[in-house]
């Protein structure tokens, strides 16, 4: 008789949702969320055509460059500045008002902007950290898109040592729902590599209530 195993029952395109159980936080991981010819197309379309941009920061009275690149869109152009570096804010462009649709079936809001993470290799990296200041962390909604190499996402408990951390592999195509109160309850990174990888766009659409 002819025998499956799990990796031959999923091998499919289909979409693959995964609801975690997280204590504090509302964390959903659609594998597939976008077809491997999307998912492609998108990845290298977003590698060419994207002005990826080089920030950094002050440490010891010198200024370093963050491990990643990175290129923010939203519904206005209005410059930024989160870092020693002003950020430039380009208009949505097809690529991500492709994406930013696709997301918006499964939530009901509308982003209004997207941060762009390009990690060329395994020394890029972003450390722990919360997205947004403490007074908007208590209702938001992000939408974590990945192409490329998959890399672990991690989550830790801000204060609660008890629970355990996540770990999330990231793959081609994926969709990660954070939202509710998981950014005021939960630090998340991408930690470094010394494996020899491939580049890793990531994509996170943003609304905050
Ligand atoms: O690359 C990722 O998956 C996460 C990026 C991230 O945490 C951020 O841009 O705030
Ligand atoms: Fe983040």
């Amino acid at each position: 008789m002819e025998s499956f195993n799990q990796i031959d029952l999923f091998s499919t395109d289909e979409v693959r949702k995964t609801e975690f159980d997280v204590p504090g936080a509302d964390v959903i991981l659609f594998e597939n969320f976008f077809s491997i010819e999307e998912s492609n197309k998108l990845y290298k379309s977003l590698l060419e055509n994207t002005p990826w941009q080089q920030e950094q920061i002050t440490i010891h009275g010198k200024l370093v460059d963050y491990p990643r690149l990175i290129a923010w869109y939203g519904d206005i152009s209005k410059d930024i500045q989160y870092t020693n570096t002003k950020s430039k804010m380009h208009l949505w462009n097809d690529d991500l008002l492709f994406i930013k649709k696709r997301i918006e079936k499964e939530v009901d809001i509308k982003f209004t902007r997207c941060l762009l993470n390009y990690y060329r290799d395994g020394k890029d990296s972003v450390d722990w950290h919360q997205d947004y200041d403490a007074a908007q962390r208590k209702n938001t909604v992000i939408g974590s898109v990945t192409f490329g190499e998959t890399r672990p996402f991690q989550l830790k408990h801000v204060t609660r040592k008890d629970l355990k951390r996540l770990d999330i592999p990231l793959k081609h195509g994926s969709l990660l729902l954070m939202q509710g109160a998981t950014q005021d309850n939960w630090k998340h990174k991408i930690p470094k590599t010394t494996k020899k990888i491939r580049p890793r766009i990531n994509l996170t659409f943003r609304w905050v209530g």
